[in-house]
């Protein structure tokens, strides 16, 4: 199938955008705000690349995610490929976000489906490697994203390893969220120099160690019962509390942590520290090598730069060594794939 539209001319040249499992529930909140210019600037005009799984429901359920783009009349929106051809759908793209996976059920841990899916990734790298501009900056969100994410760059040699990264945003945007509910912030805005270390899995260590709102320390206005029993926990075990109250996992959130995630990596921080997946090697902080890790990060001119001096006590160490040892196991299950 391929659908492509035009709706007006620009000087700004427009960029491809591939966006996986486009007909899934994170795909349809997804959409709507690349094409608004949520995600890339107002300026800039996009091209969306679809990909779904050769399967008559999902292609059917994608030709009228494709509708509803045409009915919002995005002006820009400058076209849009929509397809089960994996070389069609990242041809040329200059952004990927690679959200296709089976999600989780009530009852499963992330690493559960590690299985079915990590072989997605290693034929996306692939295909991301043949079609994909050298330069595409990819954002992964299936699950377990940060394996996923590693699986896709060690498919993918003539990309950069440091352009595949995996969204820890939503911890990061859950954390935020709960110390201002639990501090009466005025605006999550507010909180800043959070941290979410490691895995996007129950083993994140959400650190509020740094955490200021309006200048003022968090740690010092919390106590650490609360930190350590209601804190860490409620975040660890968002994704999972979303599942066993809505029956379906995070859809609304995790689309707006995408937005965030590839918005500030190429729009900037401004200063601001946020959680990216990124590759380990060469970072500050001792975590081993040859992973897909959460750090604190800034970026700017299209950028991530990890931010540096940051500590850890010994609660933090303790949970820092738990989070790499479970991403060393899942990288260790997936090493036919690497
Ligand atoms: N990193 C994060 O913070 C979060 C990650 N997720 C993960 O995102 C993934 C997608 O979630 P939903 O959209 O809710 O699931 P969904 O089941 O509603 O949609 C997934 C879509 O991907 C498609 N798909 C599956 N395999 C594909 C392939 N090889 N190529 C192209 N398309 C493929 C399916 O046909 C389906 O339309 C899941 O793995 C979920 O666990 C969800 C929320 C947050
Ligand atoms: O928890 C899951 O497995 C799916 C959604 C997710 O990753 C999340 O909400 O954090």
């Amino acid at each position: 199938m391929f659908v492509a539209r035009r709706f007006m001319t620009s000087s700004v040249q427009p960029v491809r955008v591939a966006v996986t499992g486009a007909a899934g529930q994170i795909g349809y909140a997804l959409l709507p705000r690349i094409a608004a210019g949520e995600m890339l600037g107002p300026n800039q005009p996009v091209i969306l690349h679809l990909l779904e799984r050769d399967d008559p429901k999902a292609l059917a359920a994608l030709e009228g995610v494709v509708m509803e783009l045409q009915d919002c009349a995005f002006p820009l929106l400058r076209g849009v490929v929509a397809t089960s051809d994996i070389n069609k759908a990242f041809d040329s793209v200059d952004y990927a976000l690679l959200v296709g996976a089976k999600p989780r059920g009530p009852g499963m841990e992330r690493a559960d489906v590690l299985k079915d899916n990590a072989a997605i990734f290693k034929v996306q790298g692939r295909a991301l490697n043949e079609s994909a501009k050298k330069s595409v900056k990819v954002c992964v969100v299936g699950n377990p994203a940060n394996t996923n994410a590693m699986i896709a760059a060690a498919n993918a040699p003539n990309i950069p390893a440091t352009n595949f990264t995996s969204m820890m945003r939503l911890d990061h945007d859950r954390a935020m969220a709960q110390i201002a509910l639990k501090l009466g912030a005025s605006s999550v805005a507010d909180v800043e120099k959070l941290v979410v270390w490691g895995n996007h899995s129950a083993t994140q260590y959400p650190d509020l160690s740094n955490a200021v709102i309006k200048g003022k320390s968090v740690a010092k206005n919390v106590d650490q019962e609360w930190v350590r029993n209601t804190f860490i926990p409620t975040v660890q075990q968002r994704g999972a509390a979303i599942i066993k109250a809505r029956g379906v996992s995070s859809a609304a959130s995790a689309a707006n942590a995408a937005i965030a995630h590839v918005r500030d990596w190429v729009l900037g921080t401004n200063g601001r520290i946020v959680s990216m997946g990124i590759p380990s090697d060469g970072n500050p902080y001792g975590v081993k090598e040859g992973l897909l890790f959460g750090f604190p990060v800034t970026c700017q001119n299209g950028q991530y730069k990890i931010v540096e001096g940051l500590q850890w006590d010994e609660f933090g160490k303790g949970a820092i060594e738990r989070t790499i040892k479970e991403l060393q196991e899942e990288k260790d299950a997936v090493k036919h794939l690497l």
